[in-house]
């Protein structure tokens, strides 16, 4: 199995990410430096604009947990913040016992978009194209991650935290909170693949809407357009009720319960079929049943003949 990953040359040239299951997975970009995109460079030019961090709590349970951390700003991403996911990531990336990831924002709120005072300093096409291409292979490497992943959105998720959220699997959406594309009155389109990846979740019927109109997507429209995956009740007034972060890793523990290996292969399987064409992804398929085919948790369940009631 080799590791498949990039859109150089303006085609999808095999894997998205390594199949080996323990050790020697590769990191790779989205963009070449044929097509303007030098990372360090893009780095350095984001570390200009500090302020925030994005963190990474890895858990036993194999949940870890991101958070987007600038509440001064209602968590709007710096260009250190763009920097730290991007590091964030490649951590993950390397993650061999990881099942599942929750991404949330600190005080109650997910994330206002890009930091508006690092906009307006960086305003020219060219440095916003590159700040555009470090967050498309950003967020695109934290879809393609083999863990299962939701954004747990409370308060608001505006501009670019609405895409952020279109880079996880699911979104759960808190009782009062709001997902919301405000590009269109930023005079502006998404550019950190949200649109892209908003076509594959609602349909491009649905993402026309939502665009085209920055329409205010509560709980009730997020699961009718098909958006939100479930909504979080608020439980403020029990004593000892669960924070909406056990909430969210409760909802996904359905996903996330059994061995590693299966886990991340169940991820990869569908990850395949929803990027890759017909033959290759069934070829990916394959890869990757041939790593749980005979293994540990497939030889424990066949011995232990067990019944699918
Ligand atoms: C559009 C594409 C682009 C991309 O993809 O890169 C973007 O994402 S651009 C950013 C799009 N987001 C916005 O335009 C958000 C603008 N902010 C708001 O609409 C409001 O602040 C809101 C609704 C998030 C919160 O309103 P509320 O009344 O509850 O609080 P404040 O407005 O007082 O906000 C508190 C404090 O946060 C600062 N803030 C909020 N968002 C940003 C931001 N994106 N960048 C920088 N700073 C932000 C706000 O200015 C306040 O600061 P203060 O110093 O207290 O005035």
């Amino acid at each position: 199995a080799g590791s498949f990953c990039c859109w150089n040359n303006n085609r999808v040239s095999i894997p998205v990410f390594n199949l080996l299951p323990t050790s020697g997975r590769r990191r790779c970009c989205l963009y070449s430096s044929t097509q303007g995109f030098n990372q360090e460079e893009i780095r350095q030019k984001l570390r200009a604009f500090p302020g925030g961090s994005v963190d990474l709590l890895k858990q036993d349970s194999g949940v870890a947990v991101l958070t987007v951390n600038n509440p001064a700003r209602m968590n709007a991403f710096s260009g250190s913040m763009m920097v730290d996911l991007e590091e964030k990531v490649s951590q993950l990336e390397n993650w061999t016992e990881g099942k599942g990831l929750v991404v949330r924002g600190a005080a109650e709120t997910f994330c206002s978009g890009s930091d508006l005072n690092a906009v307006r300093a960086i305003s020219s096409p060219q440095d916003g194209m590159k700040m555009c291409m470090f967050m498309q292979d950003a967020l695109t490497r934290l879809l393609r991650l083999p863990l299962v992943s939701v954004a747990l959105v409370e308060g608001r998720a505006l501009g670019g935290g609405a895409e952020l959220t279109t880079a996880c699997d699911f979104r759960l959406m808190a009782t009062g909170s709001v997902i919301q594309f405000v590009h269109k009155h930023m005079g502006l389109v998404p550019g950190w693949g949200g649109a892209a990846r908003l076509v594959h979740i609602v349909g491009s019927q649905n993402a026309l809407k939502l665009l085209g109109g920055a329409v205010k997507v509560d709980p009730e429209r997020g699961l009718d357009v098909g958006l939100a995956d479930g909504v979080l009740e608020a439980d403020e007034d029990t004593p000892g009720a669960s924070t909406p972060v056990q909430q969210a890793e409760d909802w996904l523990r359905r996903y996330t319960e059994g061995p590693v290996p299966v886990i991340q292969a169940v991820k990869k399987v569908v990850l395949a079929g929803r990027e890759l064409p017909l033959l290759e992804a069934l070829r990916m398929e394959k890869e990757v049943f041939g790593t749980v085919w005979g293994a540990p948790a497939n030889l424990q369940a066949l011995a232990s003949k067990s019944k699918h009631k």
